[in-house]
């Protein structure tokens, strides 16, 4: 047995229909369309998957669970998407999944033949959550177009560990497992790289916290919500609501960002 012992809340029953067993991990898959998601779901949890619908949305639902080194790892494969601003149905899905479902880790799944597109999304993850694995899937595609990666150096970049994998022939998954065991477990840190604004942004950015720290404590990262809020995203505040329930303390955030 190792120490994990995390119980997954209330929000992931409720609102997500999903129920993992105890001291399961739950992995949220996340990644541009077509970038081979489903492929490394389906290598990693064979045949021990489950799909159906979000609850309330026409939009695929794939849960799947796989073991590795005695821990037990809950899988939920989210829709394809450039960005988690939910300006669709399936950006709304995988934000809220990742802001409220409380996963132990997320896993961005890139296109090795088109890194700069795709970093988009890592980097608004990052904003999130510290718990991000990059999988840099593809690399035979690359290697065929002649792309190089360098792979510690974007590591390095991102400040979260990158495994580079061929999911569709299995190669790079070993280590892919042991990097998800590690950052779910919480057997290592990371410090993602957080991208820094303009002055002023950073300055109304400072005024906004500590209302929001009040208000939404440790259950999200408040400087991704300053930052929602100063983009005017009502949305976000009621996703806030709904899935905090936290109703009545809202006008103090409403007021503060003058939505
Ligand atoms: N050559 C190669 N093809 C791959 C690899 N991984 C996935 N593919 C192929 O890429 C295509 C898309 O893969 P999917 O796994 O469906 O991608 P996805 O990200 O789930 O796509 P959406 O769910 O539609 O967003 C399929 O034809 C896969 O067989 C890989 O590592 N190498
Ligand atoms: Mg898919």
């Amino acid at each position: 047995m190792n120490g994990y012992q995390k119980t997954h809340g209330r929000v992931l029953r409720e609102h997500f229909g999903i129920i993992p067993d105890p001291g399961q991990c739950v992995i949220a898959l996340a990644g541009n369309p077509n970038v081979g998601k489903s492929t490394v779901f389906n290598t990693l949890t064979g045949l021990r998957q489950h799909t159906g619908n979000w609850p309330g949305k026409t939009v695929d639902n794939a849960q799947g669970t796989f073991s590795y080194r005695k821990q037990s790892f809950l899988l939920v494969d989210l829709p394809g998407t450039y960005s988690i601003l939910a300006h669709t149905v399936e950006e709304q899905i995988a934000r809220d999944f990742i802001c409220f479902g409380e996963p132990d880790a997320t896993l961005v799944v890139l296109d090795a033949t088109c890194l700069e597109r795709n970093l988009n999304l890592v980097l608004q993850v990052m904003e999130i959550t510290p718990n991000v694995i990059v999988c840099v899937n593809l690399i035979d595609e690359a290697r065929k177009k002649n792309i190089t990666l360098h792979i510690a150096a974007l590591e390095n970049e991102l400040g979260v560990p990158v495994v580079a994998t061929a999911a569709r022939r299995g190669e790079g998954l070993d280590t892919l497992r042991e990097t998800l065991y590690q950052v779910s477990t919480g057997a290592h840190k990371y410090s993602p790289r957080q991208l820094t604004y303009s002055p002023s942004i950073e300055e109304a950015i400072q005024e906004l916290l500590p209302n929001i720290q009040r208000l939404v404590g440790h259950k999200l990262n408040p400087r991704w919500v300053a930052l929602r809020l100063l983009d005017g995203d009502k949305a976000f505040l009621e996703s806030i609501s709904r899935y905090l329930e936290i109703q009545p303390e809202m006008k103090v955030l409403q007021e503060a960002a003058a939505l």
